[in-house]
């Protein structure tokens, strides 16, 4: 498919309402698709729709005149198209593959969008390199024979970027990247990040956690309430007034080197 080389997020007034409720409420913003950008929010401040939203897996609830609601330039998508252009790792998906499929076939199927290989995928040699390529770059080649479901958390979602990645995408989407994760395999994660934004892939980080924060990030949207609360770049957004603002507590962050710890005070 052709790769669409454009904005990557262009929402106008887009609102989700569900059982009477504005679950995200008025959402202005626009994504380049040469930004590493970190979407920070308190539990239920609507991170997880806006991920349903940019993956195609719902829509707004209202398509009037002033609504827009555009990935990479277009309207529409088909959505295996769309998630051929955007890598995704979530929580859903690592739940998806809890299943004895191999490493190996893990990745493969992202050239399919699917778990695992199906008798009518026709895997070429190509895609077998490129899997191959993909799971040395995420450093987890000595498992790639491993069934999935026997390994670790940090170990299986190397695998699922893995797979998201064979497609080349220009954006991945990690929705907290280190859930579940102990402070090692966190660290061995974000390293990880950063590879894979130094080679040119650009980010876009769903998390609560300000560890998860790389240094390459540098814009910050918080939401909060379902709305964009503050948008910008690391020094006016990502502070520790900001921060106590959106998750109404005083909270202190540090930072040093580009990384992150916030502490409740
Ligand atoms: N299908 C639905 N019907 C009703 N309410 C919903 C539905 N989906 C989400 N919500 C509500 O919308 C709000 C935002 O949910 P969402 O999952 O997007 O938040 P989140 O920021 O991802 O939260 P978390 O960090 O806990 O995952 C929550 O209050 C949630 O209960």
């Amino acid at each position: 498919m052709e790769k669409i080389d454009k904005q990557f997020i262009e929402f106008r007034n887009v609102s989700v309402l569900r059982q009477d409720r504005f679950i995200l409420n008025d959402v202005n913003l626009s994504i380049a698709s040469d930004e590493n950008v970190a979407v920070i929010g308190p539990n239920g401040s609507g991170k997880s729709t806006f991920i349903k939203l940019i993956t195609g897996n719902i829509y707004p609830s209202y398509t009037g005149d002033n609504t827009l609601c555009r990935l990479f330039g277009r309207d529409k998508w088909n959505i295996s198209d769309l998630r051929q252009s955007l890598g995704i790792v979530t929580s859903e998906l690592q739940n998806k593959f809890q299943t004895d499929i191999t490493g190996f076939e893990t990745v493969l199927s992202g050239f399919f969008s699917s778990v695992g290989i199906a008798k009518n995928h026709t895997v070429t040699l190509q895609m077998e390199e490129k899997a191959r390529k993909m799971i040395e770059f995420l450093e987890v080649s000595r498992l790639k024979q491993h069934s999935i479901d026997t390994m670790s958390s940090g170990e299986a979602r190397r695998f699922l970027i893995a797979r998201a990645l064979v497609n080349e995408p220009k954006v991945l989407v990690l929705d907290e990247p280190s859930n579940s994760l102990d402070i090692a395999s966190a660290a061995k994660l974000h390293a990880v990040m950063r590879k894979i934004a130094a080679a040119g892939t650009k980010i876009i980080l769903v998390t609560h956690l300000a560890s998860d924060i790389i240094p390459e990030i540098n814009r910050f949207i918080f939401f909060k309430d379902g709305k964009v609360f503050a948008d910008g770049e690391r020094a006016k957004v990502f502070t520790s007034e900001k921060l106590s603002q959106l998750f109404d507590m005083d909270v202190e962050l540090t930072q040093k080197n580009g990384f992150c710890w916030l502490n409740g005070k």
